[in-house]
């Protein structure tokens, strides 16, 4: 069976509240590399004259532009961190560039959002491909892999139908969820 095996790297900074660590509770920056390894949904017989599973930018060509103009600079809080108060308050034209996770934004939960990401994106491009498993190196002796079913490993989502299932360029639910984060946290998302 043959696999396609992209990587791309991207800046971003995060902070994990929960309480495991109190470095990581300060806002620090990571240059991180996403590697994903695309399978076809039907076995491949090569055809003699194109010889391809996919085409290479057609296969990785959304799902670049997505990590390139969305997630690269990107900022990542848990769903319940303060700091999105703040942002709604003082710099609310800054909320499109963070990156919204269910608990603190940790590879573990970025990489199994971004496998449902691609395979939304794939599906939507008609299903030839689907993402067998992903790897995140958060630095450059950290590497989280998966290759299970992400939404079995992700919290349960507040909506139904959550940014890392949709095949749009979205990296969070902030506009959905405005009116409920206001009543956890005060007005400043309304
Ligand atoms: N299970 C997880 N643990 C930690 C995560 C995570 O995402 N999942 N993240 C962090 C922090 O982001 C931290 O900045 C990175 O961890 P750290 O081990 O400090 O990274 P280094 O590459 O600097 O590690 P060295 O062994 O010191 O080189 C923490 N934990």
């Amino acid at each position: 069976m043959f696999s396609l095996v992209f990587s791309r790297r991207y800046a971003m900074a995060h902070r994990l509240i929960a309480g495991l660590s109190e470095q990581c509770a300060i806002p620090h920056g990571h240059n991180e590399i996403v590697t994903v390894t695309l399978r076809a949904v039907s076995p491949t017989h090569l055809d003699g004259a194109a010889n391809m599973v996919v085409l290479f930018e057609r296969a990785k060509g959304t799902w670049h532009r997505w990590i390139d103009e969305h997630v690269d600079h990107s900022l990542h809080l848990s769903a319940d961190d303060p700091l999105l108060d703040w942002f709604a308050a003082r710099e609310p034209h800054r909320l499109a560039r963070i990156l919204v996770t269910p608990g603190d934004p940790t590879t573990e939960v970025l990489a199994a959002c971004m496998m449902a990401k691609l395979n939304a994106f794939l599906a939507a491009d008609g299903g030839l491909l689907v993402c067998a498993s992903i790897s995140v190196d958060e630095t450059p002796t950290n590497r989280v892999t998966f290759d299970g079913d992400p939404a079995a490993a992700l919290p349960r989502p507040l909506l139904e139908n959550p940014w890392w299932t949709r095949a749009d360029m979205s990296i969070s639910d902030l506009d959905a969820l405005a009116p409920a984060a206001a009543n956890l946290h005060g007005d400043a998302l309304r």
